[in-house]
């Protein structure tokens, strides 16, 4: 008798029965063509999971633990095994209610399937062909090879499928496989791409029942291999997946009372598209630009970032869901506000947050593993480097702990991007303008907490960083915005973007550690954890990613409190000790109470209060209300003079400079191009990117006639406030001022910068 011909197909991030290239095509495929039975196949990788919860006989794992690479942290945490098995035993559900069924496995997925179709052949079965879809990453990547080859090896054929959970299809983009053509700006991609509405492709039906072949018999599928074993009991499936890594955050701290999850949500397809129905009924996506900045509260985004990264969901049926909204199609919306309207400022926003995320796929798919090097896909601290040895004049990129000791004497700037140990010195004259720099040609370092990785002579030295980085994890820095979203993840799994925007920069712009070390930790705790999504933001926040202007995006996470914590909800949520805190300022750096209040507050032996890891200066009552120049006000002086060496000659502001809020800083008698400039260098207009500010060149306010002003000047809060209508604003802040032609010195603390608000300035209107 022939053989019964077997179709594996091997389901990783697509854990969905709904718009399923691969299930439609075999549902529809001519009875002819149709194998004998359909395998799906669920492999928990012994690479991205502790498996060893499966083993009931207390033998050793084969396997090694799965850590990642820097941190050697869990690979995947509690939240997002627990949200995987739950969308695994979903997806089997829906299978058997199509009439097949789900095999599930732990192991690697190419021997998974050699055993697989060793057992069926002694059955009299013959794996004709293995199934999956394309998933970008180099793990996934190798997967794919291997059981290709394997396929090979048994005359099976192997096909992989385009993954289509993309809001824009790649053979929409015309990008094709020219990924070179891809913008490095994501604005950029998305005026080529506009209008983004009309391009998703459609949806694709569902199977029904019987339209798939059978499931093989059961007696004719070979067990686990040992030592593992697969309990039936749903429960027991999800416990055996959790119970290695149900401690795996040892002193975790105690769930703060009256606290709540934003992200309470099972996984699976239907917990998914439940959620997507409630998110328009509740006119959740029709507000949703107006309250996507929210920290507190599950409905303040649309939460569907889980089910998006394992494929419960596909973005284009969160487009085609809306489109039902918009058009007034779908009647389950008909009592929303804004129904049959077409697209509204909300649901125009959600597409592109979808198209962000499509964005950072193509950015992983273009820089490949370049995603996790430290200098990120174009080295560009290398080409700084080397930029700088040409001309030096300016094209430094001071970032961590860089000192740039730039020669400004005003035709020669150095711009820098400086944090808060950096120091752009200014060393007196040149006659030439061309600063010859002593320190420039250093290479950004990062901070390690490992001396096997830091460089020699790092300051803080290895056992600080390491401290620092524990404080971090811990959420006990001190700067309360940084930790309550820490703890937040660290009991719920989910953080907001504002959130993560802020902790990243914290990390890489304001420690200067090692990037990695926070994406690895994201990786472990986030639920929603994406390859592409995870890797690209950390990279595009830490400056070292796609974007090159990424140097120029520092959070100040004091300011980001004040304006999305107005009232210190979400510090007091999820930092309980601060909670008797009364003034925000306190509460969001706690070291800034009086010993008083410290005192009352409980605070007297507290790190968080005693000894920050960092500190800001801030100043509430100079927040730039309008895009017309202003001048900080003494106060403010007073107060960013403070901050650093508390230079009695606090430097004056930046004197004429404003921004007309149309990008165009006037400096001194001479106009400058601002907003997209990376360096206005004398006469010369150096176009670059948004988001710096400073270089008063020879027409600094006060007059010093050589130098720069605040030319690497820290950027205070170069955030996102598109919401309200600019690009962002930045304070000149602690900055440095620029010795210039009057000497070596530096003054830090700096001045606040006057007229900064306006639309050219930081450029961070389109993310996020
Ligand atoms: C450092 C850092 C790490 C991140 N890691 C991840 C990650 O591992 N997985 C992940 O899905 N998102 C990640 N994001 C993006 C973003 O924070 C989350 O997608 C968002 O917070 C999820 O909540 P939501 O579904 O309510 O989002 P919404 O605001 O409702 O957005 C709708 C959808 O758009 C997509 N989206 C929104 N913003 C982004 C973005 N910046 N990049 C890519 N997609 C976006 C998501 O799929 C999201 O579900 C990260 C952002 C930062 C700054």
């Amino acid at each position: 008798m022939a053989a019964k011909r077997v179709v594996i197909a091997i389901f990783r991030r697509d854990l969905r029965v709904s718009d399923n290239p691969l299930l439609h095509a075999l549902a529809t495929q001519a009875d002819s063509a149709k194998p004998d039975y359909f395998l799906p196949l669920y492999v928990f990788q012994a690479n991205h999971f502790e498996v060893s919860g499966f083993i009931k006989d207390g033998s050793p794992s084969p396997y090694k633990p799965a850590r990642s690479q820097v941190g050697g942290y869990f690979r995947c945490g509690k939240y997002r095994a627990e949200f995987i098995a739950q969308a695994v035993l979903n997806l089997k559900e829906s299978l058997e209610s199509l009439g097949s069924g789900l095999a599930v496995r732990v192991g690697m997925i190419p021997e998974v399937v050699r055993n697989l179709a060793h057992g069926l052949a002694e059955n009299g079965c013959k794996v004709e062909a293995v199934w999956m879809t394309s998933h970008e990453g180099s793990e996934e990547k190798t997967d794919e090879k291997n059981v290709e080859s394997l396929c090979n090896d048994m005359g099976a054929e192997f096909k992989l499928w385009v993954d289509e959970k993309y809001f824009i299809d790649d053979r929409d983009t015309k990008l094709k496989d020219n990924l070179d053509d891809l913008p490095e700006i994501f604005t950029s991609y998305r005026k080529n791409q506009e209008p983004l509405r009309p391009k998703p492709r459609a949806v694709l039906p569902t199977p029904m029942k019987g339209d798939l072949p059978a499931f093989p018999e059961i007696s004719a599928i070979p067990a686990q291999h040992a030592p593992f074993s697969i309990p039936e009991d749903p429960a027991a499936l999800v416990e055996a997946v959790l119970q290695p890594i149900r401690d795996f955050l040892p002193n975790m701290p105690p769930f703060p009372e009256d606290s709540h999850s934003v992200h309470p949500f099972k996984g699976g397809e239907g917990p998914a598209h439940e959620r997507l129905k409630y998110m328009i009924q509740s006119g959740i996506a029709g507000n949703y630009n107006k309250t996507r900045n929210g920290l507190l509260g599950v409905d303040f985004s649309t939460k569907l970032s889980a089910f998006l990264a394992q494929g419960c969901l596909t973005a284009r049926q969160v487009h085609h869901a809306m489109v039902g909204f918009e058009d007034g199609t779908d009647v389950t919306f008909k009592d929303v506000e804004g129904y049959g309207q077409g697209e509204n400022e909300g649901t125009k926003s959600i597409r592109y947050e979808l198209f962000w995320r499509d964005y950072m796929r193509l950015c992983h798919k273009k820089n490949k593993d370049k995603l996790f090097r430290l200098q990120g896909p174009q080295n560009k601290y290398a080409d700084a480097y080397a930029n700088e040895n040409a001309n030096g004049n300016g094209h430094a990129i001071a970032n961590g702990h860089v000192n740039v000791n730039g020669n400004a004497n005003g035709t020669a700037q150095v711009n820098g991007n400086a944090n808060g140990t950096v120091q752009v010195n200014g060393n007196g004259n040149s006659a030439n303008g061309n600063g010859e720099t002593e320190n420039s040609k250093k290479k950004v370092e990062w901070k390690s907490p490992r001396k096997e990785t830091a460089l020699e002579n790092q300051k803080p030295d290895c056992e600080t960083i390491a401290s620092f980085l524990e404080r971090f994890k811990a959420g006990t820095t001190g700067m309360g915005f940084i930790d309550a979203s820490q703890r937040e993840l660290m009991r719920t799994g989910y953080t907001s973007n504002r959130a993560r925007q802020n902790v990243a920069s914290f990390l890489a712009k304001h420690l200067g550690i090692d990037w990695r070390y926070g994406a690895e930790w994201y990786e472990m705790l986030l639920v929603d954890y994406d390859v592409s999504s995870n890797w690209a933001n950390w990279q595009y926040v830490a400056g070292v990613g796609n974007d090159p202007r990424g140097d120029f995006r520092i959070f100040n996470p004091v300011k980001q409190a004040f304006d999305y914590d107005k009232n210190g909800d979400y510090v007091r949520a999820w930092v309980p000790e601060l909670r008797k805190l009364e003034r925000l300022e306190n509460l969001f750096q706690a070291w800034t109470a009086s010993d008083e209040d410290k005192e009352s507050a409980g605070l007297t032996d507290n790190i968080m209060a005693t000894d920050p890891i960092h500190k800001i200066r801030f100043t509430v009552d100079v927040k730039p209300r309008s895009n017309r120049s202003f001048r900080g006000n003494r106060r403010a002086r007073k107060s960013a003079g403070a901050v650093g060496n508390t230079s009695p000659q606090a430097p004056e502001t930046n004197g004429h400079a404003e921004s007309n809020g149309d990008g165009k800083l006037v400096n001194g008698a001479s106009p400058r191009r601002y907003g997209d400039s990376l360096i206005v260098n004398g006469s010369q207009r150096a176009p670059g990117r948004g988001g710096f500010f400073g270089n008063g060149g020879r027409n600094d306010a006060i007059g010093t006639g050589r130098g720069f002003s605040g030319g690497g000047g820290y950027i205070y809060s170069p955030y996102q406030v598109g919401a309200q209508g600019q690009n962002g604003f930045h304070y000149g802040g602690r900055g440095q001022r620029g010795g210039g032609g009057r000497g070596s010195g530096y003054q830090r603390g700096g001045y606040r910068g006057r007229g900064d608000r306006g639309r050219g300035g930081h450029n961070y209107g389109d993310h996020q």
